[in-house]
């Protein structure tokens, strides 16, 4: 099959195998080109693990530290003559590579919400691993069905209190316009708290320790965003930074739990805003990132997922350093795009760009392509007018 991008609004419904892998193997060919992080996790379980900042983390603790790896991710596998979903891909090439490479990885297909999966991945550690001494939870979703009521709350992206307008892109089309989004109501905040706030990470955590499969002075880390101001009506004062808020509220009881269990730990660590699946779908912020990436990339500051991941892993978790907090007991790895000078250049942009400047104000080229390699699109050294086999089986 000729495989070529198919993109619909904020999603691309097409995923390239041989782009995916070779995506993967660039972020194994960078852990590997920074050297190992000593002193690293050695068995992991990474939640939403087959893209974004969970595959990073995942590719840092395997290639950086040798890791055993087990990842969790809700994906559409692929069958004869259909494709996946890019995770897939991107999960079946990160576990030939480990493979390879004589590590451990094996991974779990399903709804990480529910206890099933939860059994599942605790028969697994148990069977394989013992104890797991790193759990990293990197899940975003659109949906959560609630494992004791059975009810399905739905996230969304909206302000609080106040209908909010600002400037947004169409990344496909290249136009800046307005956009009002409507305040969420008391229930849509609710539901996106149900989703992405940090009750299930909690659930996780509880059920590793009853199940004893938690190794004494075991990490914890889950991953937010904070933002410059023209975003946060819509990000940090909105829906999702309310769930953000819950999951620094489970972070510290997960804390207290693993500090009581062996001195162990758990944080939220805040990263750069950065182009995945789940940032395209948020209105305004793609305009946003267009224009911090014109700026970072100009300044050499500019980080992906995985160049964040492997800082995180080398600077603040292992490697002999030790957690630098904020006053808020975050770690922040957002700090090179919340410095003054990136954040003042920013700011001096945003009210500027229009759909005729976009393309000399913004990097929405930098956005549209590294969009496309989310989906295995414009990879070096794949022949996009090639046959491939769309049907790749996660390697055993
Ligand atoms: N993208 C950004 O700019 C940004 C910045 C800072 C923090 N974050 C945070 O990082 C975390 C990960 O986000 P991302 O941008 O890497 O997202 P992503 O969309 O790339 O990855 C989401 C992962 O969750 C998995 N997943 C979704 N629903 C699932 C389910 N029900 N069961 C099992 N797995 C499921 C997916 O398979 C995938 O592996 C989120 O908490 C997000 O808020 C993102």
């Amino acid at each position: 099959m000729v495989i070529k991008p198919k993109v619909r609004g904020f999603i691309c419904v097409t995923a390239h195998p041989a782009g995916c892998a070779a995506h993967v193997q660039q972020q194994i060919d960078y852990v590997k080109s920074k050297g190992p992080v000593r002193d690293g996790p050695k068995k992991v379980l990474v939640l939403g693990a087959s893209t974004g900042f969970g595959l990073a983390s995942r590719v840092t603790a395997a290639f950086g530290s040798g890791a055993a790896t087990l990842g969790v991710f809700f994906e559409r596998p692929s069958e004869d003559g259909r494709l996946a979903t890019p995770g897939w891909y991107n999960s079946a090439a990160f576990t030939r590579a480990a493979l390879d490479a004589g590590l451990y990885a094996k991974n779990i297909n399903g709804d990480a919400f529910s206890d099933a999966v939860k059994r599942q991945a605790i028969d697994l550690i148990k069977a394989d691993l013992g104890q797991v001494d790193l759990v990293v939870y990197s899940l975003a979703s659109p949906r959560r069905t609630h494992p004791r009521t059975g009810a399905t709350h739905k996230s969304c992206l909206k302000p609080i209190g106040a209908p909010y307008t600002n400037k947004t892109v169409d990344t496909d089309r290249g136009i800046v316009s307005d956009v009002t989004i409507e305040p969420a109501t008391e229930t849509e905040i609710a539901d996106t708290v149900a989703v992405m706030g940090g009750e299930d990470w909690e659930m996780w955590i509880d059920a590793l320790l009853e199940a004893g499969v938690l190794a004494p002075g075991a990490t914890s880390v889950a991953y937010s965003y904070i933002g410059p101001e023209v975003t946060w009506p819509i990000y940090k004062n909105g829906t999702i930074g309310t769930a953000k808020i819950d999951l620094e509220r489970a972070a510290k009881k997960i804390d207290a739990a693993l500090k009581a269990h062996g001195y162990g730990r758990a944080f939220i660590s805040v990263n750069k805003a950065l182009v995945t699946q789940a940032s395209s779908a948020i209105p305004v912020v793609p305009l946003y990132i267009s224009i911090l990436y014109k700026i970072m990339k100009a300044k050499g500051l500019h980080e992906g997922c995985i160049e964040q991941m492997q800082r995180l892993f080398a600077t603040q978790l292992y490697n002999g350093s030790a957690l630098a907090f904020d006053d808020g007991g975050r770690v922040r790895v957002d700090n090179w795009e919340m410095r003054p000078d990136v954040q003042a250049e920013a700011a001096k942009i945003w009210p500027q760009v229009t759909t005729e400047n976009l393309a000399a104000l913004t990097d929405i080229e930098g956005y549209r392509s590294e969009f496309l390699r989310l989906f295995g699109f414009g990879l070096p050294g794949v022949n996009y007018d090639a046959d491939y086999e769309p049907h790749v089986p996660m390697p055993e």
